[in-house]
């Protein structure tokens, strides 16, 4: 069993999504540069796109209505994207048109070129069809696309990269999205050395400033990295005092557990409020959660994520606890993940009392899909993140699940792309 001052991983979550409200104001910015930022008011379609039927083959358009009465049609035009036909016709008429040219009033059909065989004199074209004609064949309907007054993102939606495409096919050069919430990073530690710097003998690499940075940017926040501050209170102190001057929310990893030398929790209690400590979770149990005295512009108190320093339990801590908390407090809408259930490729146990995420990967053979947890779970060993696609999660009463038993399976996300 757990001890009972473990929060249960729904609990924590929930608490975490409750207390957290938009910290940020909005700012208005070019649209190249809004990839990953959260939209700060919805976004209407001003017209429809297409805002013209146009040919999607470069080909004839013709009045499907003439095919009954036609089998040679009269060319007389052309009609290019950017140039259409404006001229007169009558039945039994076609226009020679290209891919996104508007197909001409009164057409409704066009017919691929590989389709068409072209009869000239001296004084006329015609072209015959070579092929069964289907009534508005390859003609993209005005507004197939996005209708006028569609809204394309209602306020809090993280912006893909293809969303950026579609506000461009409306014309919107700038954006309305909020601004960046602004997260302090520090790594505690006497034992940590920077990378590109030559390590003591009982020094290691700092690696979860590193992986933090990098998640937090995929979904840019604005970091600001305080480095590595080693473990003594008065420095630790100042740090924070420097971060908070600074920024909306500190996040700190390692001094979290119950060490001699862990000393972050301390001063997390002189300078604010702990919410909580302790979730029932593996790995990462000793993730700290606490509000700071000082607060934003509009009165918020500021936030701190205390990561245990373990290299897995500061990834799946931030991933799972702070990285949702962080996304709200940014101004973005937060689905809950969506979890898959699949087959098991091999069996796995575990001790009952705390909800465990296990790195996995996705095979595929001719008997289907599975999820394999992969071998080496310790929360030092790193590695095996980057060869695992998602998490397997198992519930925290549970012990023992076989081979072929469905398991929740949580795929990875942008955050750890
Ligand atoms: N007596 C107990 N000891 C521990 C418990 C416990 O319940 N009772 N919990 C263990 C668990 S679980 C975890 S997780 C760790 C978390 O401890 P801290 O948050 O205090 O982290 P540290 O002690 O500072 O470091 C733990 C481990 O991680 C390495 N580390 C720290 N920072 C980094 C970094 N930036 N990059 C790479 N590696 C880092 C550090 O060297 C330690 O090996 O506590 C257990 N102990
Ligand atoms: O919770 Mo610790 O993160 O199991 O290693």
């Amino acid at each position: 069993m757990v001890a009972a001052s473990f929060l249960p991983f729904d609990e924590a979550v929930s608490a975490l999504k409750n207390d957290n409200v938009p910290f940020v104001t909005s700012e208005t910015i070019p649209l190249h540069q809004a990839a990953q930022r959260i939209v700060a008011a919805d976004i209407i379609a001003p017209f429809d796109v297409p805002s013209y039927d146009n040919s999607s083959m470069d080909g004839y358009a013709i009045r499907y209505e003439d095919v009954a009465h036609c089998q040679h049609f009269e060319l007389i035009g052309n009609a290019f994207a950017g140039h259409p036909f404006n001229g007169q016709w009558q039945r039994g008429s076609c226009i020679r048109i290209m891919t996104g040219a508007p197909v001409p009033d009164g057409f409704d059909t066009v017919i691929m070129q590989e389709q068409a065989s072209e009869e000239k004199t001296e004084q006329r074209s015609t072209i015959s069809f070579t092929s069964e004609i289907k009534p508005f064949q390859n003609v993209r309907k005005q507004g197939e696309d996005i209708q006028s007054g569609t809204a394309l993102f209602t306020q809090g939606a993280r912006l893909k990269a293809t969303d950026i495409g579609l506000l461009a096919s409306i014309g919107i050069g700038r954006v309305r999205v909020f601004e960046p919430l602004k997260v302090a990073i520090l790594s505690t530690g006497d034992e940590l050395c920077d990378p590109g710097n030559i390590k003591g003998p009982n020094q290691i690499y700092d690696t979860n400033r590193f992986t933090i940075r990098a998640m937090l940017e995929n979904l840019a926040f604005e970091v600001i990295d305080f480095g590595i501050v080693p473990d003594c209170p008065d420095l630790l102190t100042q740090t924070f005092s420097n971060a908070l001057a600074n920024a909306d929310v500190i996040i700190s990893s390692g001094g979290v557990s119950v060490g001699e030398a862990d000393h972050t929790r301390t001063i997390l209690n002189e300078l604010g409020n702990m919410q909580f400590w302790k979730v029932a979770i593996k790995p990462g149990k000793p993730f700290a959660y606490g509000h700071f005295h000082s607060c934003t512009s509009d009165g918020h108190p500021k936030r701190f994520f205390g990561l245990p320093g373990n290299p897995v339990s500061s990834v799946v801590t931030l991933h799972q606890l702070a990285l949702p908390a962080l996304r709200k407090l940014a101004g973005e809408q937060v689905e809950a993940p969506q979890l898959q259930y699949l087959p098991l490729a091999s069996a796995i146990s575990k001790k009952p009392g705390r909800l465990e995420f296990v790195r996995a990967s996705i095979e595929t053979s001719s008997s289907g899909t599975q999820v394999k947890p992969l071998q080496g779970q310790g929360s030092g060993i790193l590695s095996t993140f980057s060869s695992s696609c998602g998490y397997i999660v198992l519930e925290a009463d549970g012990s023992n699940w076989q081979e072929n038993d469905l398991v929740p399976y949580l795929p990875f996300d942008q955050a750890l792309s």
